[in-house]
């Protein structure tokens, strides 16, 4: 894949308008999940890995019991790109 282009600030804020339970931080797009119970949590993240898989980009997260917190940034371009907005999109419909 061509390497990414890092998104300004103010593409960033203009993508997460459409992505209202997602901010920026650090460099990385982030949010909390919450689901019933461990099973779901789980359940999620197994769909989440293997759609990284095919799009190879993968996710920086923490599961603790039902909750997930999820950073998605591009290591290869130093911060947020368009492969992120994608993947958090992708993520929003897994859940
Ligand atoms: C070698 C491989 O293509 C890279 O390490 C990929 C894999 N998955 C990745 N995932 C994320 N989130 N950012 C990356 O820069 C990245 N790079």
């Amino acid at each position: 894949m061509s390497r990414p282009r890092r998104l300004s600030p103010g593409e960033v804020e203009e993508a997460l308008a459409s992505l209202p339970e997602w901010r920026q931080a650090d460099g990385a797009l982030r949010r909390r999940y919450r689901f019933a119970d461990f099973g779901e949590a789980w359940a999620f993240m197994t769909r989440c890995a293997l759609l990284a898989e095919k799009v190879d980009h993968h996710p920086d997260w923490r599961n603790v019991w039902s909750r997930v917190d999820v950073a998605l940034t591009t290591h290869d371009a130093g911060g947020v790109t368009q492969l992120d907005v994608e993947m958090a999109r992708a993520m929003d419909a897994l859940a």
